[in-house]
Order: structure tokens, then sequence, then C-alpha cells
């Protein structure tokens, strides 16, 4: 594992911080769990919240439960394996698997298409993984009760597909014991966001196929340096996250084009938001962005060049991250184990669903488009809504675009069987909400970053909250032509995912952020339209 700085002037402000973080003993403390480093209003948290430095040891207890569930798993020929969790509980995994090349299905989203996608592959041959630390995540909540659902009326028990991983004592795992569904416990004193190498990251991947323990001898392969003063990849990144962070470079574009690890920015996205991303600080990841020399941004490379570049293997990546994310928050002066800001919209969300939708006029329809909300200029069309927006960015700001849809729609079109890569790529391109994020970070020179909803409001959400109040928003829902009703609730997984939109909507636009929702009324057309939008200057 290595970290190495893009020029010298770089590496000799790491190392400054690297000498100063030593003499203070903060490498010695971390590794020995000192829950004093992050000041005193963290000490209780901190207290509960740093078992992730010895995952690659004491995970190790677990491999033989994940071996037994596998071996059971492949002799009952179920090989489509499905994973409800959110944030911290299903994006290691999602690394994981697509690193090693196997099939993981991840549910981390309230997009009826989406779901409704998952539940009508392979049903007969489906086990799901329900993964949720606290028990009481509202989406996993509801995968588990529709996964449920279709089990029985298909003719299967649920009790013969359904793992659950929770924390000791969490009302899940109460539930999961009187359901008789196979519960496997993960260490209580990890957040989910460090728990790559804990339960949640191993379980489902070992189902579907990746070798974790290897996973976890890679990650003990630098176990051993996070007590060290010199030669600590850990802190040498961390340093150089915090003071780059310190000196107004708090823009961190994470660059894995050259990395044979697959994904891995949106797990960091997720650590770094969250973990810095309060008190009014915080560094804001950028994933998928091209460097454009703005004053307030730094570049790491993961496997290729940037002002820091972290070469490694995957197990060490996790550990090492999580590691520099601490020392980041005490230059940094937050946290780094709480999510403040968090709850504000999922009580928004719950408030909605008890009260239901207000009517609200939209500002401006254009095609399938329909605009929400105070948008800045004064509009005569969607390319002008997008470009008031732009320039409603401020300096050291950035725009956020949070898409509420289905994720993988965009491959669901039919393409000619002859059709080659770069003519499969241009047409999902064409026709995928992220390429936005692209057209947008084309003009202009602030960084534009793109999360699909509610998957973000697990990351990204709380420093759009939490951090520096710079942030411009624009949110994207669609209409629901194919519900998913949430069995025993009294909600579908469409009106879950807009009161999640609107609960979220209103946290931003509490704060004075400029915030405008863009309704497809038509998804498809409504993409095709919106990209075309913001085609034009
Ligand atoms: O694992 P769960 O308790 O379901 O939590 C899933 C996610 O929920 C919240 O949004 C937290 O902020 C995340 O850090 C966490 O990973």
């Amino acid at each position: 594992m290595t970290v190495t700085f893009g020029d010298d002037a770089e590496a000799g402000r790491a190392d400054d911080a690297v000498r100063a973080l030593a003499a203070e003993g903060v490498p010695q403390a971390l590794a020995a769990g000192d829950p004093t480093l992050w000041g005193e209003a963290a000490r209780a948290e901190a207290a509960i919240r740093l078992g992730w430095l010895n995952l690659p040891l004491t995970s190790r207890e677990l491999l033989p439960e994940i071996a037994n569930l596998v071996e059971k798993a492949r002799a009952e020929g179920l090989d489509h394996v499905v994973l409800a969790g959110m944030g911290g509980s299903s994006l290691a995994p999602e690394v994981i698997c697509s690193t090693a090349d196997v099939p993981l299905t991840v549910l981390d989203t309230t997009d009826p298409g989406q779901v409704r996608r998952a539940l009508t592959d392979r049903l007969d041959r489906t086990i799901v993984v329900v993964a949720s630390k606290s028990g009481g995540t509202i989406e996993t909540d509801s995968h588990r009760r529709i996964y449920e659902k279709a089990f029985r009326d298909a003719g299967i028990d649920p009790a013969d597909r359904i793992v659950v991983v929770t924390d000791p004592g969490s009302p899940l795992e109460q539930s999961a014991i009187e359901a008789g569904y196979q519960v496997i416990l993960a260490d209580p004193n990890v957040g989910g966001r460090y728990s790559a190498l804990s339960a949640f990251g191993l379980v489902p991947s070992a189902l579907a196929g990746a070798d974790v323990a290897r996973l976890l001898d890679d990650a003990q392969a630098v176990h051993d340096s996070l007590a060290a003063s010199e030669g600590n990849p850990g802190l040498e990144l961390g340093a150089a996250l915090g003071q780059a962070a310190l000196a107004g470079r708090d823009k961190l574009l994470l660059d894995d084009r050259l990395s044979e690890i697959n994904g891995l920015p949106d797990w960091i996205e997720q650590l770094i938001a969250e973990s810095t991303g309060k008190d009014g600080k915080g560094i804001l990841p950028v994933v998928g962005g091209d460097p454009n020399g703005a004053p307030d941004e730094f570049v790491a490379g993961i496997g290729g060049d940037g002002g820091v570049r972290v070469d490694g293997p995957l197990g060490a990546q996790f550990l090492i991250w999580e590691y520099a994310t601490a020392v980041a928050g005490r230059l940094l002066g937050i946290d780094p184990f709480n999510q403040p800001n968090v709850a504000e919209s999922k009580q928004n969300t719950a408030a909605i669903l008890e009260a239901g939708f207000g009517e609200e006029k939209p500002v401006l329809v254009d095609g399938p488009v329909e605009v929400y909300g105070a948008v800045p200029g004064e509009p005569g069309d969607l390319s002008d809504v997008l470009t008031g927006l732009l320039s409603a960015v401020p300096d050291h700001g950035y725009l956020a675009v949070l898409a509420y849809l289905d994720r993988w729609a965009a491959f669901d079109v039919a393409q000619p069987e002859d059709a080659s890569l770069d003519q499969l790529t241009e047409a999902w391109t064409a026709r995928d909400p992220a390429t936005l994020r692209a057209l947008l970070s084309t003009r202009t020179d602030r960084p534009v970053t793109f999360g699909w909803g509610p998957r973000f409001l697990h990351s990204t959400g709380q420093y759009h909250k939490g951090g520096p109040q710079n942030g411009v928003f624009l949110q994207i829902t669609g209409a629901v032509t194919d519900d998913v009703e949430v069995p025993g609730k009294p909600y579908t997984l469409g009106r879950l995912q807009l009161a999640q939109a609107l609960g979220d909507l209103g946290a931003l636009a509490g704060r004075g952020r400029p915030v405008v929702r863009l309704h497809l009324t038509d998804r498809v057309a409504g993409v095709a339209h919106l990209l075309a939008a913001a085609r034009i200057e």
C-alpha cells in the first residue's frame, strides 16, 4: 500500500502535517483506539465507534459462519444474491463484488421500477441479505416486507431465503429471530460507513462469490503500520486531505479511471461526506468529475495520478481511507463518527407520509418536465432553469444533481445484437440521467455532483445539509406508472420515494439554499428533454 504525491510541494505540505500529527502522538493514540482525539463533545460517540481499526483481525471469527452460509446457498441453487441495505450497509459490498466481477443486486432505492426489476428476476433462485445496523431504516424495512410477500406468494418460505445482518439488540434482530431467519450479528462498535470489513461488507460479498478472506488479508497487511509515525499510508493520506481542506482545497475529486478496483469512489464519497460534512465544515467528494484546476480542487487518484495517489488492494484501501478520514476529522475539528443532519430529512419524510402531499403548482411546464420551486432568474423554458441554477452557484460552491429515479432504466432499452460497445455506451449515455452531471459540468468551473435518491441521503446528504452552505440543488423526480405496495404499511414505494424527495427538499430550502425540483411526467421523454436542454447555453 503506498501513498505518493503529485509534486514536491504537495509532498512537503503533507509531510509537515504528518510531523505535526506525529508530534502530538496521534498515530499511536488512534491505533490504540483513544476516543479523546476529536475533543470532549465527540468522546462518548468515539468510545463506541473505533472497532473498525481491528476488523482485519476480529472479522476472521465470522469466516466459518459465512462459509457455512455460502455452502448452504450453493447447495440450494440460490445464485441470485440481493442485498437490501442503505449507505454503509451496501456501498462496500457493491465495490467488493464489482471488483471481484461477481454479480450482486443492490437495493438501495425506493424507486418502484428498480425494485420491481430485482423482484421479477429469478425469484426461485434468490437469497436476500437484509442489512441494517440500526434495524430501523425505512427503505430496508420496505424491501424486507416486499420480499417476504413475494416469497410467500411464490410458495417459498421466507425463512429459507432471508438472511439478516444487524447489530445485537436491534429491533431487526428481534423480529428476524421471531421469523426464523438466519441472523449474523455485526460488531456494534463500528459505525455504518466504517463497516466495510465487518459482517456488513463480508456476508453479502461472500454469498455473491467474492474472496472475503483475501480482503481481510490485504487489510491486515497495512494494519501493522497504523501506529507508525513514518511509513503509515493512512496518516499520510489523512494529513494530505486535512491540510488541503484547511487550505481551502476542500473539493476532493476522486479519480479511479486507471484503477483495477471498480467503484471505490462511491464508497469513499459516503465515508468522507458523512464523516466530515458538518458544523459548516467538510470535504466535498466529487465522483466522476474532470480536474479543471479550480483553486479549491484537490485530486486523489486511486491507482492513478493526482495531488495524492493511493495504490493498493481493496481491503487495504478500505482501512486506509477510514483511518485517513479519522485523521482529517481531527485536523478539521469535527466528530467523524456522527451524522447530525441525516435525521432531519427522515423526519420531514415521515411527516409528509403522515399528512399527505399538498397541492403545488409548477412554476413552469416544458414538455414532459414540470418545474417546481424558486428558480433563479426569469426562466422561459427548461434551458433557462438550468442556466439560472448554474449562475446561482457561488464562488467555492457546487451544484448537486439529486435524481430520485431508476438507476438502471437507461439499460432497459433493447439494442441491436450487433451493436459495438461504443454504440451501446452512446445509447445508454443518451438515456442516463447521470449524463446531466457531465453536461452541466462543461458549463461551469464549479464542481457538479450527482446522487441517486434516496441513496445519497445516506451519503452526501449529510454534507449538503451540515457542510459549508454553498450548494445549489437540482432535484429530479419522475411519474410512477407501476407502483409497488409496501405490505403492512399505508404507503407505496412510489409515495415513499416522493416523500423522501420532498422531505429533503424541505431541509435544504429551510437553510435558504437554492433548490429546484424537476418532475418528469414521462420519464424516458423527460430525461431526453432534460439532456437536450442541458446542451443549450
Ligand atoms: O445500517 P442502517 O442502520 O440501516 O443505516 C444505513 C445508513 O443510514 C444512515 O443514513 C446513516 O447516516 C448511514 O451512515 C448508514 O449507513
